[in-house]
């Protein structure tokens, strides 16, 4: 089938490559005229034959409501949006109503499969209406894992979007516990080669996992992380995760705690620790570190 994609950068690059290997024609719209097949999204809208279906593949927020108000313009009746970006998901409620007044679909795709997706297939979520759903299912087949899993039709529109945000939420803390575990180990006189155990729990054990694959990779590439600055950087996914559980009043503990981890690690110097001093220092006399 024959596809429009907007954005391709780091995953939608990859994205137009796996699915013209299974024989399909993209078309790709980038900012970037290096990597654009076509110089503007009309000429994009202009080359795709009817019905269309074009797959949104930019940065969530401002960037996506802009890419789909101006679709909303170029594209008839019957046509299809899909948006594949880290898109919150009560966002995509509002982009199918607005799309639905000139009667296009809309399906929200939740992507996952990072840099190696290429090789190893995308995961997808997919939320919307069946018919919808239907339409894009060739270019889902192009991208998904080679597998039995890697793909659900999750429900109606904005499911595939929240689904894709519990599982960025369960990657956080998956991701929090390892490095807690690597920091322990390394604090620990009696263990002395961190990594190899790193390694040594990649086959057989309870906690095996892809996440725990590319924990290696990175100790192989700086054995004590000591090229690296400890500060990590969020882009919006697993505040939603904490704002949703608790709109659920579902007890979410660990992602709670391993997002909140993200931004403790972005203080130089503790202020709420400084208050802790004090008050110690003031109930009880104990000892404080001064600057
Ligand atoms: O979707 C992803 C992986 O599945 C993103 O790469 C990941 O969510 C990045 O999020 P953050 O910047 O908040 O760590």
């Amino acid at each position: 089938m024959q596809l429009g994609l907007i954005g391709l950068g780091k995953m939608g690059g990859n994205m137009r490559e796996r699915i013209r290997r299974a024989g399909h024609d993209v078309i790709g719209y980038d900012r970037n005229p290096e990597i654009s097949d076509v110089a503007s999204l009309k000429e994009l809208v202009d080359k795709l034959e009817g019905p269309r279906v074009v797959w949104v593949m930019v940065p969530a927020g401002a960037a996506t409501q802009s890419t789909v108000d101006e679709l909303k313009e170029l594209l008839s009746d019957g046509d299809i949006v899909v948006d594949g970006g880290n898109s919150r998901w009560t966002d995509d409620e509002k982009h199918a109503t607005e799309l639905a007044e000139r009667g296009i679909g809309f399906v929200d795709a939740g992507v996952s499969g990072g840099v190696w997706g290429l090789e190893n297939g995308y995961a997808l979520m997919v939320g919307g209406a069946d018919e919808h759903v239907a339409r894009v299912k060739p270019v889902f087949d192009a991208l998904k894992p080679e597998g039995e899993y890697g793909y659900v039709h999750a429900g109606k529109v904005g499911a595939g979007h929240f689904s894709k945000m519990v599982h960025n939420g369960i990657e956080y803390a998956m991701m929090q516990a390892y490095a807690e575990g690597w920091e322990l180990l390394e604090a620990a006189d009696s263990v002395t080669d961190v990594r190899e155990v790193f390694r040594s729990w990649q086959e057989g054990t309870v906690i095996r996992s892809w996440l725990l694959d590319l924990a290696v990779n990175a100790l192989d590439d700086d054995e004590h992380l000591e090229r690296l600055r400890g500060f990590a950087q969020d882009s919006g996914e697993g505040r939603w995760t904490v704002e949703a559980a608790i709109d659920h009043a579902v007890p979410l503990p660990a992602i709670t705690a391993s997002l909140f981890a993200r931004f403790s690690s972005r203080q130089d110097d503790s202020p709420q620790m400084k208050m802790i001093a004090a008050l110690r220092n003031q109930f009880g006399g104990h000892a404080v570190e001064k600057k």
